[in-house]
């Protein structure tokens, strides 16, 4: 049977840090650490394998270099570094600066050329392996391609679809790698696209999931044998205490949307380790993305433990976690592949007062430790500015409360723990299971369909012709015959031999004549599950001659939302350019602090965008987060703002 593989890593101390604090020990394959209620008590989890304070890179990574060689038989392999923010994911997975200091992601990399080259001198030049890379990260529960800077991103992220059972992202960049020193300069400037800000807790912290994904083909031109296999390398955003990390409004938001994957990662495990029926990947895009015991193959989790007593509860959180984890039984693997059993090299270290866990207490701390940051009891008396102590610390605790409810209430999780089920009453859960996996399936397919739709036409409002042309003809596969869909796509064939003709930059400009409106409506549309599209909004965004579109898609059974507001006119179109509307979007967001970042905008005059913007807001019966000012016209016309001042912010941004 196999299972998640766990190699439990200590940080060494940091500046700052002294061994008197010290309450993490590994010894052998164990991690200790005593109660941090009662000191007395020691609790001891024993994993695959235990790095100590002293391992190096290079010994962590012995622990998973033999890997390669079963994505070279063809398999998916996974791993991934979990633990509380500051405890060293990042370094482990990425490393730092010198070469002794690379993670395990370069020196993968850097095995799978050596492997490649090998198998290429060893059948004379008749097997050739092709590596594919793409790169992308989970902020805020959306998917950014890291190959992509953030600035041309689109707002909503990118969407996700199953395929065959395994989750893809839609429209990630792919690129090949021929060298391993191509994918070090290609991983590094991606790095530079991430989230990370600094938190009280960690100076770099990664405010995002970074998922880096390396395809590799091989083929014997021979026997024309070929194998493919896909190594996905997980470095997950820290879970983390807002309470002790003094965050402000937006890292408390990407926080609660950390914390919220790392619950649902956390029921995900739970529900496997209980063997119910059902798991709730669905429930973020991470636990989706991640699939857990889902794939055939591989999974080895790294778990980064900070030494501290600072780290006290989110380490033992992380431990517990852990200690569910490893008892997932995943699908058989490759059956050659062979883990060490034991760790590369003992790296532990002595402590005296172990004792063992019972399956009972390990079961009733495990359920405390995970839930404990949503217990509401502060740990650590900070204060963050601008809150009372008390204010912020009960909105936080709110905050991930309510979205631990919706979860819960969502999945039903939180009733009684029901009786064992008879053998009828299992039938009939598994064929309700059956027929609700075909309901949503159904709608799932029509969902996807439309999606494509949507994105192709946000494509046509950001100017990308030829991505739009692509997307609409995946949508005609999921609505074959579609007339409105095939106009489209013709018109934007004839469009790209115009383009040939033409140079690409006038298309663009031609292409980006549309309202504000319509890109917000497209990007508001994407977002929203497709189910709860409004009728409205859609209309909008497809423009009023396209309703007959719109109609063909209620033909294929699609619902709308809400009644469609016949009344409902567009405003004047206008033309922006990618640079109007990133300065639109700042003076729209309210957030003084950006505003403030505008060419020649100090405190006064950021202000009072902000409170103009936040007027109209009011004023208008439109969602909290409507482009208010729409054009710079309307934008010039703010008391305190001259035309030239809003040339100047316009000409102070990069495009
Ligand atoms: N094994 C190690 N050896 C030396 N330094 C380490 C080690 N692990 C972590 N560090 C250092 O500890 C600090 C925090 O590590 P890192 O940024 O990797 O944490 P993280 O778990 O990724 O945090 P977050 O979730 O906030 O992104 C960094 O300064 C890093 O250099």
């Amino acid at each position: 049977m196999n299972t998640v593989r766990i190699i439990a890593r200590v940080r060494p101390l940091l500046n700052g840090e002294i061994n008197k604090d010290v309450v993490v020990h590994a010894e052998g394959t164990t991690i200790s650490m005593p109660n941090p209620k009662n000191e007395n008590e020691n609790f001891t989890f024993p994993f695959n394998a235990v790095h100590n304070m002293e391992s190096s890179q290079t010994h962590l990574f012995a622990e998973v270099s033999s890997t390669v060689k079963h994505l070279f038989g063809g398999n998916d392999v996974t791993i991934f570094a979990y633990g509380a923010t500051g405890s060293g994911k990042t370094y482990t997975m990425r490393g730092e600066g010198a070469s002794t200091e690379r993670g395990i992601i370069p020196r993968l990399l850097a095995a799978i050329y050596r492997r490649g080259t090998e198998l290429e001198r060893k059948t004379v030049g008749k097997t050739t392996m092709i590596a594919t890379m793409s790169y992308y990260e989970i902020y805020n529960d959306k998917v950014f391609d890291l190959f992509v800077s953030p600035d041309k991103r689109t707002l909503s992220g990118l969407p996700l679809r199953d395929n065959g059972g395994k989750t893809v992202v839609v429209g990630l960049v792919e690129k090949e790698i021929k060298t391993a020193m191509e994918f070090e300069k290609l991983y590094s400037k991606a790095n530079t696209n991430r989230s990370t800000s600094a938190t009280k807790l960690n100076a770099h912290s990664s405010r995002s999931h970074a998922i880096v994904c390396v395809r590799v083909a091989t083929t014997n031109c021979e026997t024309g044998e070929r194998r493919a296999g896909t190594i996905s390398c997980i470095d997950l955003a820290g879970s983390e205490d807002n309470r002790r990390t003094a965050n402000d409004k937006e890292r408390m938001t990407e926080s609660a949307s950390i914390n919220k994957s790392l619950f649902v990662l956390a029921q995900c495990v739970e529900a496997m380790t209980k063997k119910q029926n059902r798991i709730p990947y669905r429930e973020s895009k991470m636990t989706r993305i991640l699939s857990l015991g889902q794939n055939n193959g591989l999974t080895v989790m790294i778990l980064n433990l900070a030494p501290t007593k600072a780290f006290h509860m989110d380490t033992l959180s992380a431990l517990n976690f852990a200690n569910r984890a490893k008892k997932i039984e995943l699908k058989p693997a490759d059956t050659d592949y062979i883990l060490p059993d034991r760790p590369i090299r003992a790296f532990g270290t002595t402590k005296g007062n172990i004792q063992p866990l019972t399956a009972r207490s390990l079961g009733e701390k495990s359920q405390g430790a995970t839930r404990a940051p949503l217990a509401g009891k502060s740990l650590h008396k900070l204060t963050s500015s601008g809150m009372s102590k008390i204010q912020y610390e009960q909105n936080i605790d709110d905050l991930v409360a309510k979205k631990v409810e919706e979860i819960l209430t969502a999945r039903g999780l939180n009733e009684p723990v029901k009786p064992p089920l008879s053998d009828m009453d299992d039938i009939i859960s598994k064929r309700l299971e059956l027929l609700e996996k075909r309901v949503d399936k159904k709608a799932d397919v029509k969902t996807e369909g439309l999606t494509y739709a949507i994105m192709a036409k946000q494509h046509v409002v950001c100017g990308e012709s030829s991505s739009a042309l692509k997307m609409y003809q995946l949508a005609l596969e999921y609505f074959p015959g579609q007339q409105k869909l095939m106009d489209n796509i013709a018109t934007l064939r004839r469009e790209k031999s115009h383009i040939n003709a033409k140079s690409e930059e006038s298309v663009t400009k031609r292409r980006t004549s549309f309202t504000r409106q319509e890109v917000y409506v497209s990007e508001q549309a994407f977002t929203t599950p497709m189910r709860t599209i409004s009728k409205k909004a859609f209309k909008v965004f497809t423009d009023n001659e396209n309703s007959d579109f719109m109609d063909s898609f209620e033909e294929e059974g699609v619902e709308w939302e809400d009644q469609m507001d016949e009344d409902y006119v567009p405003p004047v179109d206008i033309t922006q350019t990618p640079r109007t509307a990133q300065l639109l979007d700042i003076v729209n967001s309210e957030d003084i602090v950006q505003i403030m970042k505008l060419k020649g905008v100090g405190k006064k005059r950021a202000e009072a965008m902000a409170r103009h913007v936040r007027e109209l807001r009011e004023a208008s019966d439109e969602d909290g987060d409507f482009p208010a000012i729409k054009d710079l016209q309307e934008l010039g016309m703010i008391r305190g703002i001259s035309k030239t001042m809003v040339d100047n912010m316009r000409g102070g941004l990069m495009t």
